[in-house]
């Protein structure tokens, strides 16, 4: 695999020559991932974001990943959902559904979709009790230093602005510690009501992977892993650290195009 790859105090960092071989890696990634959890818990508990994150997990739904991957194992959750019906255009449960879900052996009562039907605060606050269930029988396994949960793998988008989730710079919850899910009604990115994890959960989770790929997210990039003094409420990307879990970037060559090279002597 033709891709450089390097370990600092931001995770992993893997960065391929195309899109498509980094689709390659991400499916591996997210196969072994599974088995290591299924073998481990008995389940394995996802949480996808929205963009183009969706099309870039599509090696997923061909072989080998369509038969090998155990999926009645899986529980599939959302990082954040825009607050819009299923149907919609904007959803992000459409989007996966229609890209990955469809595709393969997923158990429809695994997946834990939000509910579209009230307001943005009412679906945060219904989706944190549907989690809060699924920790109490551990489905989703627990944080040992917090109580939040601890998802076996959150899938993440990073927008140009440095966002993640919905989790835009500047806003105010990023401060927010207490909730799991908390729900916002000003994106900057349309449309504007939707729920998120808060950052505690990201940062809880077994493995966090973020997914950029594109010229226009290098400056963002660079400012989430390289920047010496970062202001991180403005780069909401920087503030991806789990406690104890394991971060891997995987970017494509524009994307990490304003990195420090220095870093990456090794093409393997
Ligand atoms: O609902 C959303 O808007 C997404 O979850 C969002 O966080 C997305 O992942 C980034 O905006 C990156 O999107 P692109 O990869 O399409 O640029």
């Amino acid at each position: 695999m033709a891709h450089s790859e390097v370990h600092n105090n931001r995770g992993e960092l893997r960065i391929y020559e195309s899109v498509d071989e980094l689709g390659t890696d991400l499916a591996d990634y997210v196969a072994e991932l599974s088995e290591l959890s299924v073998k481990e818990r008995g389940v394995f508990a996802i949480a996808l974001s929205g963009g183009s994150l969706i099309g870039l997990l599509g090696k997923l739904c061909k072989a080998p990943y369509n038969r090998t991957i155990d999926w009645a194992k899986w529980y599939i959750f959302w990082a954040d959902e825009r607050v819009v019906a299923k149907n919609h255009v904007d959803s992000n449960y459409k989007l996966a559904k229609d890209g990955l879900l469809s595709k393969v052996p997923i158990v429809p009562s695994h997946v834990h979709s939000i509910n579209d039907s009230v307001s943005a605060e009412a679906a945060a606050d219904d989706y944190e009790f549907d989690i809060r269930q699924m920790v109490r029988t551990r489905l989703i396994s627990v944080s040992d230093i917090s109580d939040c949960p601890k998802f076996d793998l959150i899938l993440l988008g990073m927008g140009s602005d440095g966002h993640i989730a919905s989790l835009f710079p500047n806003h105010l919850v990023l401060d927010e510690k207490d909730q799991w899910v908390t729900y916002i009604t000003d994106s900057p990115k349309p449309p504007p009501e939707r729920i998120t994890f808060t950052l505690p959960v990201i940062n809880s989770a077994s493995n966090v992977a973020l997914v950029v790929t594109g010229g226009n997210k290098a400056e963002a990039v660079c400012l989430a892993v390289d920047a010496v003094e970062p202001d991180c409420q403005s780069i909401p990307a920087r503030m991806v650290q789990p406690t104890k879990g394991k971060l891997v970037w995987f970017l494509d060559r524009p994307a990490a195009s304003k990195l420090n090279n220095s870093q990456f002597p090794n093409q393997g």
